[in-house]
């Protein structure tokens, strides 16, 4: 099918500048030449224009930096950039890169062209880049929502209460985008226009020495970026542990996890594709409803709440007053552990488990679902406020994972401090917000964890 109309608006509604050299694309959330509906309504445009297409990238460097982003993260978003950069050139579309800002990169190309196509992020950075190319791009501005699969307005008009609210919802429009996106054929390629990249992306490591950055925290190899890495583990995933999944999903040595949150969050996949491929897959109804549960329902209503709440990552503003409340109550409680942030970040605490968490977080970039509920619990546990708990939970968490600085890091952050949750039994120091004890780490083998993670880190640190 071509792009669903319901993922397309229209933010200038001026006709396509007739004196325009090509149709240019603003490849910013969807780092992937393939399965990205913005991309196809482009090179549609184009054909109908008799134009070539061309796609750029405002990579942020030094001062200008993406916020939070560190060496990890920028090493897993250029590799996956180099094989977009490879998957637009075999399909005859250009790629121009330049360390700018996204809007700038935008504004400066867009003189030159009789159309502009945004892809779309929900973060307030992002925000910021499409209105200030509102403001002065003046011809034609179309978007087209590829990195959800119901489009947000469609799915609901307000910031849901909780997953049960929003699920009906989602539920009621999911086949209607549940569609594979027919590709279609670039009629004029962009090789004769001459316009050239002022960075070279085809050798990412080159590109990642030569920017200013954080380099605290260095890249993984557990992970490696980009699109055709991300469709391989896709299927692994899919032909293996998948059968398995509703069964052993809360066991994070028995490998039923996708590991897709890395490459969802760069644009790397589509979330569409991850979905039909699931239901295509050998599994059981139970599991795939499961994980659909988990990709669609869980993660759009991740996105749901960045939209909706201005100040997401602010504890007043993003945590509900229930939560705030019963919280302050209890703020006086006694704490029988106080970690200073180095410890927590070194995983220097009383409890082994947490720090083994803590561990392949810090290493390898990743934590397994079951155990990031229980690692957020526990900082909130070990914290002189809630308000600072929230606070060093998000440093550590867009800090380490590869998947962080994402709607869903804010969103279950926020969980852990009563979003989208209801009360329970009161307890001390969480008053009646959700606990979390340390028999969840009795519910799976424990030392069969432990020794996965000391692999994994072993393997990190080979040269
Ligand atoms: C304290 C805490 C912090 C978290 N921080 C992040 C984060 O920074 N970035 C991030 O992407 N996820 C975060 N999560 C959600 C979840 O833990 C990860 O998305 C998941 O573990 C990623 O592993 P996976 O891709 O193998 O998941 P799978 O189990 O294979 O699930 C498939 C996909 O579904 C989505 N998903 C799964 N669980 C959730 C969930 N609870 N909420 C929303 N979407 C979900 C993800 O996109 C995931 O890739 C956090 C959860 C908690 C409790």
């Amino acid at each position: 099918m071509t792009v669903e109309p319901g993922r397309i608006r229209v933010l200038n509604d001026a006709p396509p500048d007739e004196k325009g050299r090509y149709v240019l694309y603003l490849l910013q959330q969807a780092n992937r030449a393939h399965f990205n509906p913005a991309l196809e309504l482009a090179v549609r445009e184009a054909n109908r224009l008799g134009l070539p297409v061309v796609a750029c990238f405002g990579l942020l460097d030094g001062s200008n930096g993406f916020p939070e982003a560190n060496a990890r993260h920028y090493a897993f978003l250029l590799q996956g950039l180099s094989d977009a950069a490879n998957g637009l050139k075999t399909r005859g579309i250009g790629f121009v890169m330049r360390k700018c800002s996204p809007a700038e990169i935008a504004i400066d190309l867009a003189k030159q062209a009789a159309l502009l196509v945004l892809d779309r992020g929900y973060l307030a950075i992002q925000k910021g880049w499409y209105e200030e190319i509102g403001k002065r791009v003046k011809t034609r501005i179309v978007q087209v929502e590829g990195d959800v699969v119901v489009p947000l307005e469609i799915a609901s008009s307000r910031h849901e209460f909780a997953a049960r609210t929003l699920r009906p919802k989602i539920n009621k429009q999911l086949d209607g985008f549940l569609n594979p996106l027919r590709v279609v054929h670039v009629k004029h390629s962009a090789d004769k226009l001459g316009l050239s990249s002022t960075i070279d992306i085809s050798d990412p490591d080159a590109v990642l020495a030569s920017m200013t950055l954080d380099r605290s925290v260095p890249p993984v190899k557990r992970f490696k970026g980009g699109e055709t890495e991300a469709r391989r583990r896709l299927k692994a995933f899919l032909s293996g542990p998948f059968a398995h999944y509703g069964d052993t999903r809360g066991k994070p040595e028995a490998g039923a996890a996708s590991h897709m949150s890395p490459y969802l969050h760069f644009g790397q996949i589509s979330p569409v594709e991850i979905v039909l491929a699931a239901r295509a897959a050998k599994a059981s109804d139970d599991d795939k409803q499961a994980f659909v549960e988990e990709v669609v329902v869980r993660r759009e209503l991740a996105m749901n709440h960045v939209f909706f709440t201005a100040h997401y990552d602010s504890y007043d503003h993003a945590i509900p007053q229930w939560a705030r409340d019963t919280l302050a109550e209890k703020a006086k409680d006694e704490r029988p552990h106080l970690y200073t942030d180095e410890q927590l970040a070194n995983g220097e605490t009383h409890d082994a488990g947490w720090n083994t968490a803590m561990k392949e977080m810090r290493e390898t970039g990743f934590m397994h679902n079951h155990l990031r509920m229980y690692w957020g619990k526990k900082v909130l546990e070990w914290s002189n406020s809630p308000k600072d708990g929230f606070e060093r939970t998000l440093r550590l968490n867009n800090r380490f994972f590869l998947d962080g600085r994402d709607p869903n890091s804010f969103t279950n952050v926020g969980w852990v401090y009563g979003l989208h949750d209801r009360p329970w039994a009161r307890r001390p120091i969480f008053g009646t917000v959700r606990y979390q004890s340390e028999n969840s780490l009795r519910k799976f083998d424990l030392n069969a964890y432990t020794r996965d993670v000391e692999r994994l880190c072993r393997e990190e640190a080979k040269a």
